[in-house]
């Protein structure tokens, strides 16, 4: 039986192991962590994550050929194939302090590695890594292996969250880097047999290490772009009467372009696409191509501006002042069904808000209090680290408080802000709302998801990314 060990129960390690131990049953998939609570959560009820269809797929094999342990070198010793799917953050001091990937994690992992090992393995980049990250692993793996073999594959993963489940079960591709000699080759083949248990042959594709290291930061440099492209649109429809939904839809029926991932929003989040490009930037730099880290630093600088212009809008609507007013915040993760709230623009938000003195009342169904509090508190960059290392709780914002039920969230509030796009806010009763609320009585809908015919016939005031501008907000300032 082919034991694999997947060393980091994230977001990326439990979801893709507990897929891999649901389709293939004859391997068996032990996943570890050097976090107790998260290993302990995830051999209760109550996962670690929200991740929709997960519950029945970990339900499905836990215990039969998924396991999840803390007893890492244990596990790591006894496995043939090992995926490190560990923290690389950005780099928050030192040489490339802000840009470059902090490998802190995966070095620590791949010396454990190395000093446990006594048998031949296959040393699976599952981590987001920069290019050429597995000459390093090699070098590390193979200074301190006491005659062990190790090949090293690059096996990116292209899961969304909040549509992890899906994407696993059905992914686009599945791409496997490695070294392009006769041992490397035969690890290739090795994973991609694992992968052929459900995914058909043609989307396994295969290529050397650089190659698969490197598609991997451009897949996410293309997606926030096309984000950043379409944001960069919205601010010119509200500037002219265009509506951005229209031009998307226009554009995105050239079949060229396609109209996947062109919803204008209050910006990008979640833990990879900032991090990514970061990366991307400081590679290029590294390697002298100025011109081609400005073209991407371009796409993050747009994502700052859209949630500026964002809480600007805001705040000039509303007689250019926020201050001591009740503004409700409705969902603070980065996007529909997930818990996740890692570089979330809902943080950028509330805390241009709360800059400008507003008091906030913030309502998300899968987010908690204390995780909204830490995320309000913590400097850049330390959300990604692991969890018992981050730092401990931080002093709670007073302006903030964090309510379980909208309704509750909006009475007596000045204005409602929309920031992430549950399904559950399109059917709210906003009459009820309007009732409840202070007037003038504003919408700022950070995700296009009302309807601001209907919510204007309510009698509010309501802004829209990329809309046409009520005639209250066209006389005003984009920009206080
Ligand atoms: N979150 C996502 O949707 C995606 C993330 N990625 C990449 O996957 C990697 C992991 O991301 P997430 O799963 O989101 O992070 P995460 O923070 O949810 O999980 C990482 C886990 O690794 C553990 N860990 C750290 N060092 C360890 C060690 N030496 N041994 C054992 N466990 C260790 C941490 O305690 C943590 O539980 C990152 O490189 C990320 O860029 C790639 C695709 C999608
Ligand atoms: O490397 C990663 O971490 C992953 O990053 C993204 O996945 P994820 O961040 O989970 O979620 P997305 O669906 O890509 O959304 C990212 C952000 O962009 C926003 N977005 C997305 C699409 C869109 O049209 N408009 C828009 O504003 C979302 O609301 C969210 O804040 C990629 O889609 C995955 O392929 C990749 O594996």
């Amino acid at each position: 039986m082919v034991k694999i060990c997947c060393l980091g129960a994230g977001y990326v390690g439990g979801p893709t192991m507990a897929v891999i131990a649901y389709k293939c049953p004859e391997i068996e998939v032990v996943v570890v962590d050097i976090s107790t609570a998260r290993i302990d959560a995830w051999n209760s009820d109550r996962l670690p994550i929200y991740e929709p269809g997960l519950d029945d797929v970990v339900e499905g094999c836990r215990g039969r050929n998924l396991f999840f342990s803390t007893d890492i070198e244990k596990h790591v010793a006894d496995s043939d194939i090992i995926f490190v799917s560990v923290n690389t953050p950005t780099k928050t001091r030192g040489l490339g302090a802000g840009k470059a990937a902090d490998l802190t994690y995966w070095e620590s992992a791949a010396r454990m590695i190395a000093d446990v090992s006594k048998s031949d393995k296959i040393v699976v980049e599952k981590s987001t890594v920069p290019v050429k990250t597995a000459e390093a692993i090699e070098k590390i793996l193979t200074h301190n292996s006491k005659g062990v073999n190790f090949q090293i594959l690059s096996n990116p993963e292209f899961l969304a969250e909040g549509t992890a489940i899906a994407d696993l079960f059905s992914p686009d591709r599945v791409l496997i880097g490695g070294r392009e000699t006769v041992e490397g080759r035969k690890a290739v083949e090795t994973l991609k047999s694992v992968y052929a248990n459900w995914v058909p042959e043609d989307r396994i594709i295969t290529t050397n290490l650089w190659s698969a290291e490197l598609s991997k930061l451009a897949a996410n440099a293309f997606l926030a772009q096309r984000i950043s492209s379409v944001n960069a649109m919205s601010a010119l429809c509200e500037a002219t009467g265009a509506n951005i939904s229209e031009v998307a839809y226009a554009v995105g029926k050239d079949s060229r372009i396609g109209s996947k991932f062109l919803n204008a929003s209050v910006g990008f989040g979640g833990s990879c696409f900032q991090k990514d490009i970061l990366n991307l930037i400081y590679i290029c730099e590294c390697n002298g191509l100025t011109e081609v880290s400005d073209y991407w630093k371009q796409v993050i600088k747009i994502n700052d501006y859209q949630k500026s212009r964002f809480v600007n809008r805001i705040v000039s609507s509303m007689f250019n002042t926020v201050s001591g007013k009740k503004i409700a915040v409705l969902g603070f993760a980065f996007k529909k069904d997930t818990g996740d709230t890692r570089e979330t623009p809902a943080i950028d938000v509330c805390k241009g808000l709360i800059g400008d003195r507003a008091q906030i009342n913030i309502y998300d169904p899968q987010v908690t209090e204390d995780q909204i509090q830490r995320d309000l508190a913590m400097n850049k960059f330390d959300w990604d680290h692991p969890l018992h290392l981050q730092p401990m709780s931080p002093t709670a914002v007073k302006q903030v408080r964090v309510c379980w039920d909208v309704y509750e969230a909006t009475k007596d509030a000045h204005g409602v802000c929309i920031l992430t796009e549950w399904d559950e806010f399109k059917k709210l009763d906003f009459q009820k709302i309007y009732n409840n609320m202070q007037k003038p009585a504003f919408v700022f809908d950070g995700r296009n998801v009302v309807d601001a015919e209907k919510l204007r016939k309510i009698g509010f005031i309501v802004y829209m990314i990329g809309k046409p501008l009520d005639a209250w907000l066209k006389d005003i300032p984009a920009v206080v």
